[in-house]
């Protein structure tokens, strides 16, 4: 019998057995391999949240991202109309595997308290890293980029697409030990930063969400892109605001 099959007991589990490719107990799994190959989760780091309605999917913490199997992953209730519960630690269904859910639960909760996200990722890629560092400050920001890659962006992850003519702000939080204290500190960042479709975390990473899972995808690529070139233009010694 595989891990699957053997970890696969019970009516819980049903919340995370499906054959369609598109259902989020399979799409952690598949996006986060892929996220593997692009450095973005390697040493068990980062992930992605998907919530759908009043449910939310959540990776197991501290494992090779790239091998979690939909068995794997924890179900969490989200209710609409009431405080949201994500520290009461309530599950609509755990792994039989002893594992605990992500560390990141409570910030991605901040992305949908706060954006009414739909989805939210969570990189270690080093385009991130490097742009706080950087950028010692409390913001990132570029202007005049690739026009698909700066309209890939959102205001405030879910609004308008953003303009060539625009300037792309991202807040940066500073690390801390824990990753569930990071909690505050994002969602006053989100509060300051109403515009913003992502948080970077100094020396860590990033967090950027989306209505759904492919529109928080596409975001952190296009700022993972706007990282990258942000920093070898630094580098370079160029502006990276123009017209200021
Ligand atoms: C204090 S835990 C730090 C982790 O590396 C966290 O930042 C992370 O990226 C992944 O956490 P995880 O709990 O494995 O999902
Ligand atoms: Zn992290």
């Amino acid at each position: 019998m595989s891990a699957t099959e053997h970890s696969i007991t019970s009516d819980s589990d049903a919340l995370v057995s499906s054959t369609d490719p598109l259902h989020p107990a399979n799409l952690i799994p598949e996006l986060c391999a892929a996220f593997y190959k692009l450095g973005w989760v390697t040493g068990t780091g980062g992930g992605i949240c998907i919530r759908t309605g009043d449910k939310v999917y959540i990776a197991p913490s501290g494992v090779q991202k790239e091998r979690i199997e939909s068995s794997h992953i924890f179900v969490m209730p989200y209710p609409q109309d009431e405080p949201s519960p994500h520290t009461d630690r309530i599950f609509l269904r755990r792994p039989t595997l002893n594992l605990k859910a992500s560390a990141c639960t409570p910030l991605f909760w901040n992305a949908f308290d706060l954006r009414n996200a739909g989805s939210c990722i969570h990189t270690h890629s080093q385009n991130a890293v490097m742009a706080t560092l950087l950028w010692p400050g409390p913001v990132f920001r570029i202007s005049h980029q690739v026009i698909l890659m700066i309209k890939g962006v959102r205001i405030g992850g879910n609004g308008r697409a953003l303009s060539y003519l625009d300037t792309l702000v991202v807040p940066i939080i500073e690390n801390t030990p824990d990753e569930e204290d990071l909690k505050d500190s994002m969602e006053e960042a989100m509060k300051q930063y109403p515009d913003a479709a992502g948080v970077l975390v100094r020396r860590h990473g990033v967090y950027v969400w989306g209505d759904d899972w492919q529109k928080a995808k596409t975001q952190t690529e296009c700022l993972d892109y706007l990282f990258e070139i942000g920093v070898k233009m630094k580098l370079a010694g160029l502006p990276t605001v123009l017209n200021e």
